[in-house]
Order: C-alpha cells, then sequence, then structure tokens
C-alpha cells in the first residue's frame, strides 16, 4: 500500500457496500484498447451495414470462439473482429457505447489507445480513423461528462520503419492524441526495437507508455523505462519476478496499468485469486486496474475492480487507494486531477458516514 493517509475510516464502509462502492466511485481508465471494446453484437451490426463477410454466423456463435491460450491466440481474434472498422460512424460508434459504458461506471477519464496500423494496413485512412474516434470523445465529454484522450499504440510485431511511417501519417492531427505506446504481441518484440521513434516521439512532447511484463519478462520492463524512457508500464505484472526492478518502480513511483481480468482470460495467471495485484500494492506499487479488451474478457472496469476485490479480500482502503492511483497516474492537467481527487474523497467520506 502507498503511505497516503485515507481521508475515511475504512471500517465504516461494510463490505456488502463494496461492490457498489467500486461501481460509483469516480476514477480513471489507463489501459483500454478501443478495439478491444467492440462487442460481438457490434461486429455484426458494423459488418452487415459495411457488407463484410464474417467467419460466424452470429454474434453468439463469436463469443463462444473467445476462449484464448496465451496473449496471441486473443490478437488474431482481436484483429480479426476490428476488420468490420471502414467508415468515421464505425470508430464513433464504437468509441462512444464505451465511452456511455465507463461513464456508467464511474470513469471521468479515460486515456484510450488506438491502433491505427491494424486498419491503415487494411487500407483505411488515418484520418477516417482518428476523425471518428475524436468525435465520439467530444460527444462523450459533452453528454456524459467523461472527457476522454487518445494514446496511438505501434504495433510491436511491425518494424520500427512501419512505425515511424504511422508516426508520419499521425502528425497532421497531432492535437488529437496526447501520447504513443507499444502493444501487440510482446515475446520476441523487445522495447530496443523501437527505441528511435520512442526518441522522436518524446521530442514531439508526445507522453511515452508500453506494454512490457505482460508476458515478456521483466527485462523488458527494464528496456521500455531505460530505453524508450516510458512515464507509466501497461501490465508490468511480472516485474515481482526482479525485486530490484520492483524497489525501482516503487522508488520512482512509476505506475503500472493492470489488468486482472485481461490476465485470468489470456491465462497469465491460472486463477483470479493468484492474482498479483495485492502483492504489487503491498510492494508500494502505484497501481491502477484497467479493462484492457472488456469485450473480450468479460468485463469492464468495474467487473476488474470488483471480482479482484471479492477474490483477493482487498477492502474499502484499498479501492480508495486505487481510484486514487488512477487519478494521480493519469496525463490530465492538474487541475482537473485535483477536481477529481476532492470528488473521490467526498464519495467515500459520504459513504463512511451513511
Ligand atoms: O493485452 C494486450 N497486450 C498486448 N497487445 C494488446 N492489444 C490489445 N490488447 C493487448
Ligand atoms: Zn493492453
Amino acid at each position: 500500500m502507498n503511505t497516503t493517509v485515507l481521508p475515511f475510516d475504512p471500517a465504516r464502509i461494510a463490505p456488502a457496500a463494496l461492490p457498489g462502492l467500486l461501481a460509483s466511485m469516480p476514477k480513471t481508465e489507463l489501459h483500454i484498447h478501443i478495439e478491444g471494446s467492440l462487442e460481438p453484437e457490434l461486429i455484426f451490426e458494423i459488418a452487415q451495414r459495411n457488407r463484410v463477410a464474417l467467419p460466424y454466423s452470429d454474434f453468439e456463435a463469436l463469443r463462444k470462439a473467445y476462449a484464448f491460450t496465451d496473449l496471441q491466440s486473443f490478437l488474431d481474434i482481436y484483429y480479426s473482429g476490428a476488420s468490420v472498422l471502414l467508415q468515421e460512424e464505425d470508430f464513433e460508434d464504437m468509441a462512444l457505447a464505451y465511452f456511455e459504458r465507463a461513464a456508467a461506471e464511474g470513469v471521468v477519464h479515460a486515456e484510450v489507445f488506438f491502433d491505427p496500423q491494424t486498419h491503415t494496413d487494411r487500407g483505411v485512412p488515418f484520418a477516417t480513423v482518428i476523425n471518428g474516434l475524436t468525435r465520439a470523445a467530444d460527444i462523450a465529454l459533452t453528454e456524459f461528462g467523461l472527457s476522454a484522450s487518445y494514446i496511438l499504440c505501434f504495433l510491436r510485431h511491425l518494424s520500427e520503419e512501419a512505425a515511424f511511417a504511422t508516426l508520419e501519417q499521425a502528425l497532421p492531427y497531432r492535437s488529437r492524441f496526447i501520447g504513443v505506446g507499444l502493444d501487440s504481441s510482446e515475446r520476441g518484440h523487445p522495447p530496443s526495437k523501437f527505441e528511435r521513434v520512442f526518441a522522436r516521439c518524446r521530442e514531439l512532447g508526445l507522453h511515452v507508455v508500453a506494454h512490457a511484463g505482460e508476458e515478456g519478462p521483466p527485462a523488458y520492463i527494464e528496456a521500455a523505462l531505460d530505453l524508450l524512457k516510458a512515464e507509466r508500464i501497461d501490465h508490468g505484472v511480472r516485474c515481482l519476478e526482479d525485486p530490484a526492478l520492483v524497489a525501482r518502480l516503487a522508488r520512482d513511483k512509476v505506475p503500472l496499468t493492470v489488468c486482472p481480468l485481461s490476465n485470468l482470460k489470456l491465462c497469465v495467471v491460472d486463477d483470479i485469486a493468484a492474482h498479483p495485484l495485492r502483492k504489487l500494492l503491498d510492494a508500494g506499487l502505484v497501481v491502477t486496474i484497467n479493462s484492457d479488451d472488456p469485450a473480450y474478457f468479460g468485463g469492464y472496469l468495474a467487473a476488474n475492480y470488483q471480482q479482484s476485490f471479492a477474490a483477493l479480500g482487498l477492502d474499502a482502503g484499498h479501492a480508495w487507494q486505487l481510484a486514487r492511483n488512477s487519478i494521480d497516474a493519469s496525463f490530465a492537467p492538474e487541475p482537473r486531477k485535483r477536481e477529481w481527487r476532492e470528488a473521490l474523497d467526498h464519495h467515500f467520506i459520504a459513504a463512511a458516514g451513511a
């Protein structure tokens, strides 16, 4: 646990009130792939209007295929689901569905990954992707009061040259995203492969994050910090295999965007009760909870909190700390973060007084 003093007495919150509190407390989401929020129903709806043929009879058959053995087995089906996205409105509908759901679960701010190469490699212009996403974010702010920023992810199974080409295509839209990330198949694709393109992104003033230590070794987390200068580590759960690295992450307060249901569904852990979330918190790390690809992993943000809390015996103090970490670790402007911290404290003070 971090050493921050709680603004309320956790003993005054009954365990039975915890699931509701986890779903209603103000929080941010910092690790969500927008293409991973595409529900089978919407995949079929968009496929129909775009006249794209799918190798499944209906959305129920597609959902039944969601049984994964590792990251790659998921990525294969995730990229095929995204292949229905062709028009601006497809990207808008996808993102808006996520924002509506997130806002209903207490998310006040989301920093959302998108994978342009998944679309541009199919001939969809970068402008189509970013225009649809931008429109959805604008609507989310006005209709749901949820602020959203985008983080452009490079696909690490592709070359650094391809990442540079993607950055080039994205630069006319520089104001529409706040940073870059690194996702897709981790094993065999170390951060060192992308050192130059990340250096260029930092020169451009972009924030920098990277998936590391999901399936890859602790050395990939170190490389993401040392070579890419990542400000947050996405997943990072395998840091626990290297105590010196854990000490470094704690000392430097490097946030980890942990995704418990993702780790379960991709067999990073065998059982949610064996998830290292609590160990990471106890080690003093700035841990956040996130949903990763909620349409594929069986739960949005509230479910990730609720199932982790039930399995690991976490309490209201942990809930406050995790929500607070999610605000502190975000790239939002400090005045907004201050408002959210106050709203969070009020939420828990009210719950403890009730
Ligand atoms: O969990 C993930 N890991 C790596 N790449 C991804 N792309 C979508 N989700 C993921
Ligand atoms: Zn991810």
